[in-house]
């Protein structure tokens, strides 16, 4: 294990200030299960918006389906119209940008949104697919034999930090 450990209650203050900028008043919050669910639940209440967050699930539009199937990927809820909002959707670390592609096929499954941003946690490089965060609270460069995990301590907070991949 490396050195870097990210904190991330210090990354999600700024990614709130970040979403601050991003959002209007009837933004509706995606957060991607399960890494941006507790994102989106959270940002909802700081940024007093009204309403629920959602959550979408990427598994339904992996282009790796055929070999993973359904397995642990969560369930998308999306308690809004779809057609003509305003999304942001929240996740905890962008990488290849595969993810995100799904998830919008996903979202674009229950409608036409008006808009769609993206704001993360960390953007840590290696992008496969053109995707680009409208926000990251942290940016970091790591090679593709690192991942980048999330740790919790004893009171279950949060924390990253930089393993070898096996
Ligand atoms: O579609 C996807 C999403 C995440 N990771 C992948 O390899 N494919």
């Amino acid at each position: 294990m490396s050195a870097l450990a990210l904190n991330a209650e210090a990354l999600y203050q700024e990614l709130l200030r970040g979403a601050r900028s991003l959002c209007q008043t009837d933004t509706r919050l995606v957060g991607i299960t399960s890494g941006g669910a507790w994102l989106a639940q959270r940002l909802q209440r700081d940024l007093g918006l009204a309403g629920e967050s959602g959550q979408v699930s990427s598994v339904m539009h992996r282009d790796d389906y055929a070999q993973r199937g359904l397995s642990a990927g969560g369930q998308t809820s999306l308690p809004f119209e779809v057609d003509g909002a305003d999304i942001l959707i929240l996740d905890d670390v962008l990488y290849t940008g595969r993810t995100i592609r799904a998830v919008l096929n996903e979202l674009f499954d229950y409608g036409r949104p008006a808009r769609v941003q993206l704001a993360v946690l960390v953007d840590r490089g290696g992008r496969q697919l053109p995707v680009q965060a409208d926000y990251a609270a942290a940016r970091v460069a790591l090679p593709e034999t690192q991942s980048l995990a999330l740790a919790r301590d004893a009171e279950g907070w949060f924390s990253f930090e930089v393993e070898n991949k096996a």
